[in-house]
């Protein structure tokens, strides 16, 4: 479980994370939704430690994350970001295998991880294995970020945007094969995303966020049947047919 205690961050005396208080349940997936500059991405890498938050308290499993060295809290932790963050240098296979080599796995044991993993998000080992990462397409790419967040099978995923600068095309296809991916099964998964689209197919529940602040939580369903302020409202107003789209594709 993961709780998130009254975190804030300021940047020039502007604050990009106002107080945020939450709880993700073991295995759920949740999703913060918001415009650009909400705040969505620092409050994600304050999870991760990549940001310090100014105050606040975060606790995974009831550990406060500062009472965990930065590098082992992450390797319990997925992290994918938005522009894939893989290494140039590093081969494709090297890129994937990077956390289980700080954890000490054995080559036997990470040569077919790494293979399972790229079979199953569609990257043929045989042809990308020691290909470098600019030689793989921007949705081929997002696929190598996604297999190494998932590489030593961390109890938690944090994801950026993940699918946010693919092509609707690619982007349906990469999300396709995520989703199906039965890895995930089990996780905690935080995703941040502008996509009200991907919110209602990814989320348990959403995050709606704006100014740094929480402006409601809720099931898909509660954002338009409840919203909290004028701003949820006008938010949602003309995605109601996304909405129906999703719940008509669930039946
Ligand atoms: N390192 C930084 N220095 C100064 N300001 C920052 C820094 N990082 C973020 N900000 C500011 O904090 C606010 C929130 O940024 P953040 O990246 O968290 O938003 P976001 O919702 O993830 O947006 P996007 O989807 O565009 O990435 C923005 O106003 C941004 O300009």
């Amino acid at each position: 479980m993961i709780v998130v205690k009254n975190i804030s961050k300021r940047f020039n005396m502007h604050n990009a994370v106002d107080n945020i208080s939450f709880t993700v349940g073991q295995g759920e997936n949740v999703v913060f939704l918001g415009t650009s500059g909400s705040g969505k991405t620092t409050l994600l890498k304050m999870i991760n430690r990549l940001i310090e938050p100014d105050c606040g308290e975060i606790l995974i499993d009831g550990r406060s994350i500062v009472d965990q060295r930065p590098e082992h809290l992450r390797r319990g932790i997925g992290y994918v970001f938005q522009n894939n963050g893989l290494f140039p240098h590093y081969t494709i296979e090297e890129n994937i295998a990077i956390v289980p080599r700080l954890l000490g796995w054995n080559r036997d044991r990470i040569a077919p991880r790494v293979i399972s993993l790229m079979e199953k998000l569609r990257l043929p080992p045989a042809q990308y294995l020691n290909a470098y990462p600019n030689e793989l397409s921007g949705g081929q790419q997002q696929r190598v970020g996604i297999a190494r967040a998932l590489a030593a099978d961390p109890p938690v995923l944090l994801m950026d945007e993940p699918f946010g600068a693919l092509d609707p095309i690619t982007r349906a296809s990469v999300k396709k094969d995520f989703k199906e991916l039965d890895e995930l099964r089990s996780k905690t998964i935080i995703l941040v995303t502008h996509d009200v689209q991907e919110a209602f197919e990814l989320a348990d529940r959403i995050f709606l966020m704006d100014g740094g602040r929480i402006i409601q939580e809720g099931k898909p369903e509660d954002m338009f049947d409840r919203p909290a302020t004028q701003y949820v409202k006008d938010f949602f107003e003309g995605q109601r047919y996304i909405f129906d789209h999703f719940k008509n594709s669930q039946h």
